[in-house]
C-alpha cells in the first residue's frame, strides 16, 4: 500500500487554532491539488479529532481527473476511531461513498452495531489505540492500493511512527497561528532520538504560500 500523508499548516506549522476548528488554509490552487491527488487515491483517511471537529465528507475530488487515470466509483472514508466515537450523523455516514472505522477492542459492540447499521464497514485492530499497521494490512486486502491520509496532527505522527508514510506533501500557507495547544502537522508523543528521515523532492510557490513535497526513507 503506497501512504501519503497531505496537510495544509501556518508558516508555524500548526494544522488549526488552538480552539480545533476547522480553518481554511489551502487557496484553490491548492484544493484543486488535493482534489485530484484524492482522485488517484482508493481511499481517504482522517483521525476522529478531525471528524469531530471539521466533519469533513471526503467526497469532493476531481472527477474528470479519476476518469483520466483510470479510477472507478469513488475514492473510500476511513476513520480511525479507537472507541467508536464517530457521531452516527456525521456526514461520513451519508451514503455517497464506502466508509470504513477503524477501531479496537475497547468499542463497545453494542456502538459497533450502531456503526455498521450508519453503514460503516468496521475494522477491529487493536486493545487501545487503533493498531495501524494491522487494519492497513486488511484495507490491502481489501483492494484499497493507495491512500491518502488527511490529518490530523495525531494520525499523522502515529503513521511515522509505524513506519506507514511513503509519502508526504504540505501547503504552508502565509499566516501565523501560534498558539502551544494548537494542532501541528505531527503530534502524539513525538520522536526523540530517532526521527523520520525525508527527501525532499519538489517545491513550488502556490496561491500565496509553499507547496512541499518529500518522500520518506
Ligand atoms: N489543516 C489541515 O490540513 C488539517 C487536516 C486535518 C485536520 N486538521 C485539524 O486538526 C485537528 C484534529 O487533529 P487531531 O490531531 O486532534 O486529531 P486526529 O484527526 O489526528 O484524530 C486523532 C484521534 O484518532 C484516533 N486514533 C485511533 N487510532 C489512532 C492511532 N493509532 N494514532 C492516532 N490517533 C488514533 C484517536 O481517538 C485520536 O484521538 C482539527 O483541529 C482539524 O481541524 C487540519
Ligand atoms: N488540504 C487542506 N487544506 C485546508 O486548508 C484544510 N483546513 C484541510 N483540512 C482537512 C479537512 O479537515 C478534511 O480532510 C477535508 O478537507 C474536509 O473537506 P471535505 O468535507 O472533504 O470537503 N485540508
Amino acid at each position: 500500500m503506497h501512504v501519503l500523508v497531505n496537510a495544509a499548516m501556518s508558516a508555524d506549522g500548526k494544522l488549526a487554532s488552538y480552539r480545533r476548528e476547522q480553518l481554511r488554509i489551502s487557496g484553490e490552487m491548492d484544493f484543486d491539488r488535493v482534489d485530484r491527488r484524492r482522485a488517484e487515491s482508493d481511499a481517504i483517511m482522517v483521525g476522529v479529532g478531525t471528524v469531530l471537529a471539521d466533519d469533513p465528507s471526503l467526497t469532493r475530488f476531481d472527477r474528470n481527473h479519476r476518469d483520466a487515470v483510470g479510477g472507478t466509483g469513488v475514492p473510500a472514508r476511513i476513520v480511525a476511531d479507537s472507541q467508536g466515537r464517530t457521531p452516527l450523523d456525521a456526514a461520513l455516514f451519508d451514503g455517497s461513498a464506502p466508509t470504513y472505522v477503524l477501531t479496537t477492542e475497547a468499542a463497545s459492540s453494542d456502538r459497533l452495531e450502531q456503526l455498521e447499521k450508519a453503514g460503516a464497514t468496521v475494522v477491529v485492530a487493536g486493545k487501545e489505540r487503533v493498531d495501524l499497521t494491522a487494519a492497513l494490512s486488511e484495507l490491502e486486502r481489501d483492494g484499497i492500493e493507495t491512500l491518502f491520509v488527511e490529518g490530523g496532527g495525531e494520525l499523522i505522527f502515529s503513521l511515522f511512527e509505524a513506519d506507514l508514510v511513503d509519502e508526504l506533501s504540505v501547503y504552508i500557507g502565509s499566516l501565523l497561528i501560534g498558539g502551544r495547544d494548537a494542532p501541528t502537522l505531527a503530534d502524539g508523543e513525538g520522536f526523540v532520538d530517532e526521527f523520520s528521515n525525508l527527501i525532499l523532492i519538489g517545491v513550488e510557490r502556490l496561491d500565496d504560500g509553499v507547496f512541499l513535497q518529500w518522500s520518506v526513507e
